[in-house]
This record gives structure tokens, C-alpha cells and sequence, in this order.
């Protein structure tokens, strides 16, 4: 390592606590695609067919959950045809459908973090499918019942990297506002581009071969010097250290996203994971190499790594870039399994599972093959339209955020 480990004196803003939600809708790999071409009245499109089971059998996604039902199309027949304008029905639905996921899982992160939802004093709010104002930041804060003076932010189309910049957003607020605590709600119902499949738009079939719906929550604040006076609250997950964005040069039309009359496109270049694996070594030397954590020739298997887990060729490209060993990045898998790509939310899935992963070593269930990802020091990496890379460097406490169920006093900077 070529200089000493940073020290923990500043006052780093914190994740404190963790919640996540899904749609009760869930649909298993293996009927994803009967499902979706008899949904969309495309069964007779056999190569198509056949070409996105391809896609899915090598997807290692095992399920998905999804806000929209069969009764949705019916009543909402746009939804299907290109040619039809369908953006008000989209968004009509995700009108309400965005808060109410969100709310389920911030309940979750309120609950986990032990004060009551009175005391947030900010609001982080990202998705995809959303261009409402008010939106769906105020009708959260109305269904949890905030203050009317918490304030808000919404991100919308911020692509798969929308609940990392969510995150460096709530960092820089909370070590900026003495005593704030964030709490960050992202997203994300595929409704808002869901289509008919189209020969003509082989990446919007992977896109659909991929993404599912699903919200995540977590409430972050500063751990500071003690004071006796402050709130009892749940202590620390991961210490968030720096946050960084780089654009790759050239690549902004790789991923895209534009909201048209006929929802959400969303544009994937299959140069996508080629890209990151090229880039993501150089991005992760930039953002590490500051705080001493670089590297170097053995690879980056001293950290422990959140990776955003956009599509399984993703997750190769940064196994392969960084030369990590295998079950390194089990925690991402695990998540692109269990719920497909959830675009911005997935990211505090994985924070989710790789502290659930901790917390089992701790009480003496390992975990069969992932022993070396219990590090103190890792990243936090996301992908988004630019190409974007979002990092963040994170120091996972040493209790795990999990002392039994004991709490703490914990205060701001
Ligand atoms: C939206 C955001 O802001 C950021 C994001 O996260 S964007 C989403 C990021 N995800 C991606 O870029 C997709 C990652 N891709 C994958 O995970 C994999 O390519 C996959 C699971 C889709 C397929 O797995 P694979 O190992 O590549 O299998 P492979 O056999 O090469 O491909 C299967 C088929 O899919 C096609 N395919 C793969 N990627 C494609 C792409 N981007 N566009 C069109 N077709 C594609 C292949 O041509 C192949 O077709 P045939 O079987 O007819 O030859």
C-alpha cells in the first residue's frame, strides 16, 4: 500500500441504516420471456423469441419483480404500440406506483434506524420514471409524514448510477449540515420503458431481458465526536470516505436514455461491458491512490467491492478489470439474481447484502466460498449514461452496523 490508511478524525458522513422493497409481482427467469411475448401479443416474432431466452439463460438473473400487471396493458393498450403516444399513461401510473415503493422501503430504513421520521431533516429522492413536479419526493415526504420543512431533492434519469449519485449527494449534505440526517429513497418501476419487442431494437430486448422493479432506502448522517444529548440511533454501516465521477471520454452515446411521448428509451451499446473493463481500473486508481488504498500489479482483492450489478457481462468486465477472485463480487451477483437490474435501487441492494453477509460471519455462519470479502476498506461503483462512472470509497464499521440489537448515541459533525 503506498501510504497509510486514512484516518477516521473527519467527520464522515455514515450510512446508518438500510431498507429495501419490491413489487409483490414476481416472475421467475425460466417464464420471463413466455410471459413477456404473450403479454405483448409477440409470440409469432419466433426468432426474437428464441434470441432474448439467449439472453436470459446467460443472464444469471433467476427472478424478477415488477409493478406491472396484465390488467395495467389492458386498460393501457398504448403501452404496446410504438406508434401510439403512451407517455401520459406511463406516467400516470408511476405517479403513484414510485412513492409507494419508495415509502416501503424508506418505513424500513426508519424502523432499522430507530428515530422517528419527524427527525430526517433532508430528502434524497431518485428514479427513472418520473418528470413530475411536485413528485414523487413531496409525495413521500407526505406519506411518511416528514416535516414540512425537510428538504428535498429529487434525481430523475439519472440511468443505473442514479442511486450512487443519490448517495454522494446525501455525503456532501450531511457533511455539510451539522446534525442533518439524509434519507435517500431511489426507485424504479420498468414500466416507463416497457414495449413490444422490435427486431429493430435488439438493445431495448436486453434492456427488457434485464431490468426489474424495485426501491431501496438508507438514512445517512455524520458520526461525530460524542455528545451525551444526542438521539439513541443505529450506529454506523459503512463510513462513506470520497465520492468520484468520471465521464469516459467519447462514450456518450453508449448508454442513453431519452423520454419521448412513447415512455423511456433506453439506448445500450454492446460496447458497454468492453468499455467498463477497459476503463474501470484507471477510474478505481484515481479514486483509491488519494487515500492510499490503490492497488497495484496483485490486483484489488484488498477491498471489499458494491458493484452496481447492471447486466452479468458488468460484472465480468469488473471481475476481469480489476483481476478480482472469484466470489469477490457475490454480493452483486446475489442481487442480479435474486431481482434482475433494478436500475438506480440496485446499488443499496448490494450495500443490503454485503452487510447481511457480514453480519452472518459475525455470528458464526460463513458463508460457504466468500470468506475474503469481510474487508474493512472497499468501493462503492455504479455505471450511468455518459458513460459515468460513480465511486465512493466505503469502510465498513467494525461492528458491521450490528452490535446484537444494541443501539448507540450518535452524533453529528
Ligand atoms: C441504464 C444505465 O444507466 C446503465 C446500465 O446499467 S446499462 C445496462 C448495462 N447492461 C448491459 O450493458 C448489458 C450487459 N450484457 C449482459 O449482461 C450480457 O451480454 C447478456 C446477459 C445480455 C447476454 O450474455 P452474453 O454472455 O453476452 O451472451 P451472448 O451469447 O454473447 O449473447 C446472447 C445474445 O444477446 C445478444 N446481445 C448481447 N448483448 C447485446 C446488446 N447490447 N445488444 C444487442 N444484442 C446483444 C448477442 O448478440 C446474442 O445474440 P445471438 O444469440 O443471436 O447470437
Amino acid at each position: 500500500m503506498a501510504s497509510p490508511l486514512p484516518t477516521m478524525e473527519t467527520a464522515h458522513a455514515a450510512v446508518l441504516a438500510i431498507g429495501t422493497a419490491n413489487p409483490a409481482k414476481c416472475v421467475a427467469q425460466e417464464e420471463y420471456v413466455d410471459w413477456y411475448f404473450r403479454v405483448t401479443k409477440s409470440d409469432h416474432l419466433v426468432d426474437l423469441k428464441a434470441k432474448m431466452k439467449r439472453m436470459c439463460d446467460k443472464s444469471g438473473i433467476r427472478k424478477r419483480h415488477l409493478c406491472l400487471t396484465e390488467d395495467m396493458i389492458a386498460a393501457h393498450p398504448e403501452l404496446l404500440d410504438r406508434a401510439a403516444p403512451s407517455l401520459d399513461a406511463r406516467l400516470g401510473i408511476a405517479r403513484d406506483a414510485v412513492p409507494e415503493l419508495a415509502m416501503a422501503a424508506a418505513a424500513r430504513a426508519i424502523a432499522e434506524w430507530g428515530r422517528p421520521a419527524a427527525d430526517i431533516t433532508h430528502l434524497v429522492v431518485s428514479t427513472n420514471a418520473g418528470a413530475h413536479a411536485p413528485g414523487a419526493d413531496a409525495r413521500l415526504a407526505e406519506l411518511l409524514g416528514l416535516r414540512a420543512t425537510v428538504q428535498r431533492t429529487v434525481l430523475y434519469m439519472h440511468g443505473c448510477s442514479a442511486g450512487c449519485s443519490a448517495l454522494r449527494l446525501a455525503k456532501d449534505i450531511a457533511e455539510s449540515n451539522r446534525r442533518a440526517r439524509v434519507l435517500v429513497a431511489c426507485a424504479e418501476v420498468f414500466l416507463i420503458a416497457f414495449a413490444a419487442p422490435d427486431e429493430a431494437r435488439l438493445d431495448a430486448l436486453v434492456a427488457a431481458s434485464l431490468f426489474g422493479d424495485g426501491a431501496g432506502a438508507v438514512i445517512v448522517g455524520t458520526d461525530g465526536d460524542d455528545d451525551p444529548g444526542a438521539p439513541v440511533e443505529h450506529p454506523p454501516i459503512f463510513h462513506m470516505l470520497s465520492a468520484s465521477q468520471t465521464t469516459i471520454a467519447g462514450t456518450h452515446q453508449r448508454v442513453s436514455l431519452q423520454l419521448s411521448e412513447r415512455g423511456l428509451d433506453y439506448k445500450i451499446s454492446g460496447e458497454v461491458p468492453a468499455l467498463v473493463r477497459a476503463g474501470i481500473e484507471r477510474c478505481m486508481e484515481d479514486a483509491l491512490a488519494p487515500l492510499g488504498l490503490a492497488g497495484g500489479g496483485g490486483g484489488w482483492n484488498h477491498l471489499f467491492w458494491a458493484m452496481h450489478p447492471g447486466g452479468r457481462a458488468i460484472l465480468d468486465s469488473y471481475e476481469a478489470g480489476l483481476r478480482l477472485e472469484p466470489g469477490k463480487l457475490a454480493a452483486s451477483r446475489r442481487v442480479l439474481s435474486e431481482y434482475g437490474n433494478m436500475s438506480g435501487a440496485a446499488i443499496i441492494f448490494v450495500l443490503d447484502e454485503l452487510r447481511r453477509r457480514r453480519r452472518r460471519r459475525d455470528g458464526g455462519e460463513e458463508e460457504e466460498e466468500e470468506s475474503d470479502e469481510y474487508c474493512e476498506w472497499g468501493a462503492m461503483v455504479g455505471v450511468g449514461p455518459g458513460l459515468t462512472i460513480e465511486t465512493m470509497v466505503l469502510r465498513a464499521s467494525a461492528t458491521g452496523g450490528h452490535v446484537g440489537d444494541e443501539v448507540k448515541k450518535s452524533t453529528t459533525a
